[in-house]
């Protein structure tokens, strides 16, 4: 799931972009990038690596404009190499630097459209650079550069791009231009403030960089909607897709977003504390009179829902991980062999807090098993009596399409088994899942602010529609299997 950050200021906005990828850094760890208009330059810095790796002063100072995009990348398409790196650039029409969170699941055509049909060509296997062509090719049949032109652009990717996105662009000469595909899966937020009397606009995959920068939340970018904002700051708005069912992925307030955000009006934190007092009420359900002794979250994402169950189920939540704070987010890594090692140097376990002890670890999805496997044989080689786990998601039994990298369903460890054999093969003397029901309405919440989910990975529904064939496809091009031959 990669950020995404747009600004249009009265200064440069280089250095507040790059502190606004500082707060997205949990949407990607792979690469990052910043594009800057100024005048008639477009300037890119891209690399892979952390954002405090990608920039050095040399770089920032490159960077002049008061129109500027910026993106940390968590690959779902092409490869992990440099090139694929974002903002992609195309110099016709105008110059544009395109920066995507998201996943296009008809890349493949829409690869061979652009290039018989628009002959443009697309240098790498991302499917981000093949939707900055689609909008560079619509943007270029029209008439004069105007947000009209810009909206009409927009409307031709949403008749042509099949997947999930969020896109920030700046064309040079219009300015910052940004729009959400037409179910709203992915997430993005449009912010103002105001400095000096004037206007300044961004927008952002997540409120909290919007917070960290001084911009006040706005609202949400409509699904299917499009956003222009001129380096004069002129702000235009409009539908670009006939509204269709808006589902935002739940994906994110389970794992990929930061507590400390809003997302579609819902408060990720609260919905996650929700999903704490669903599990922990239907754990009473279950065994009214369970002999849990401890609640122990396993750390980072899972801290709010944990804390929840603890105080439902009336026993004590002891933090008995500690985290590494220098190890990153485990379960974006690209390999397994990495993902796996990641977890012992990411967590070690404080005996006293499992010997002799009935411990409930809760965690906030079991996806790969990666994670809970070696949690559950760590909380047992520390002394618990009995190890029992618990996910605040359902099992996560289907691929996903739009953004999160998870492609193959042979690898979920949930894939294909009953909730006993996953037991089994954790080796947890209890595995409670949350029900998809529960984790719906505890992200909708009492005010009900959303109705309906990207929910796929959980139930195997596809608000797109997927095409006979791309499943077996991107098994082929994505699994764990095919990166470890492709890095060989
Ligand atoms: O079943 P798995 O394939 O292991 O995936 C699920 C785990 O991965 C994530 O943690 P991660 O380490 O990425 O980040 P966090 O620190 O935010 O929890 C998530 O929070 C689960 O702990
Ligand atoms: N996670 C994402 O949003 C990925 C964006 C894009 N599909 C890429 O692979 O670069
Ligand atoms: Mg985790």
């Amino acid at each position: 799931m990669c950020g995404i950050l747009g600004i249009v200021g009265h200064n440069d906005v280089a250095a507040q972009l790059y502190d606004g990828l500082t707060v997205l850094q949990h949407r990607g760890q792979d690469a990052a990038g910043i594009a800057t208009a100024n005048g008639s330059k477009l300037r890119v810095h891209k690399g892979n690596g952390l954002v405090s790796d990608v920039f050095d002063e040399g770089a920032m100072s490159l960077l002049e404009g008061r129109v500027g995009i910026a993106h940390c990348r968590y690959p779902t398409a092409g490869s992990e190499g440099s090139d694929e790196a974002q903002p992609f650039y195309v110099n016709s029409p105008f110059g544009i630097a395109l920066a995507h969170n998201g996943n296009l699941i008809n890349t493949d055509a829409l690869r061979n459209e652009v290039f018989e049909q628009d002959r443009r060509n697309v240098n790498t296997e991302s499917d981000s650079e093949v939707l900055l062509n689609v909008f560079a090719h619509e943007l270029d049949t029209q008439k004069a550069l105007t947000p009209d032109a810009a909206f009409r652009a927009i409307e031709g990717v949403n008749r042509r791009c099949v997947g999930g996105f969020a896109v920030v662009a700046t064309v040079l000469g219009l300015g910052l231009v940004a729009f959400r595909d037409p179910n709203g899966i992915r997430p993005l937020v449009l912010g103002k403030r105001n400095s000096g009397g004037q206007d300044e606009y961004a927008v952002a995959s997540e409120s909290v960089a919007l917070d960290l920068l001084g911009f006040e939340r706005v609202r949400d970018v409509r699904p299917g909607e499009g956003i222009v904002v001129t380096p004069r700051g002129e702000l235009f708005t409009r539908q670009c897709a006939e509204p269709r069912q808006h589902t935002p992925c739940i994906f994110e307030y389970v794992y990929f977003a930061r507590p400390d955000s809003m997302m579609d009006e819902v408060s990720v934190h609260k919905a996650r504390m929700r999903m704490g007092q669903k599990l922990g009420e239907k754990i009473l359900r279950l065994r009214p009179d369970h002999d849990i002794d401890t609640v122990i979250p396993i750390p980072d994402t899972s801290r709010d829902a944990a804390l929840e169950i603890a105080n439902v189920i009336g026993v004590k939540y002891r933090e008995g991980f500690i985290k590494n704070r220098y190890v990153g987010r485990t379960f974006i890594m690209p390999g397994q062999g990495e993902r796996a090692k990641s977890v012992r140097r990411k967590l070690n376990p404080i005996p006293l807090e499992f010997r002799n002890r009935v411990v409930l670890l809760v965690d906030d999805s079991i996806v790969r098993g990666t994670t809970s496997k070696q949690i559950v044989q760590m909380a047992r080689d520390a002394g618990a009596r009995k190890v029992y786990l618990a996910s605040a998601a359902p099992a996560v039994r289907y691929p996903n399409v739009y953004g999160i990298d998870m492609p193959s369903a042979e690898e979920l460890v949930a894939h294909g088994r009953t909730d006993e054999e996953v037991e089994k093969l954790l080796g947890a003397d209890w595995l409670i899942y949350q029900d998809l029901s529960d984790l719906e309405e505890a992200v909708s919440g009492p005010k009900q602010r959303i109705n309906d989910f990207d929910s796929s990975c959980f139930n195997g529904e596809y608000v797109t529609g997927i095409e006979p064939g791309y499943f077996e496809r991107i098994q082929q091009l994505r699994s764990d299997e095919a990166k470890k031959t492709r890095r060989a």
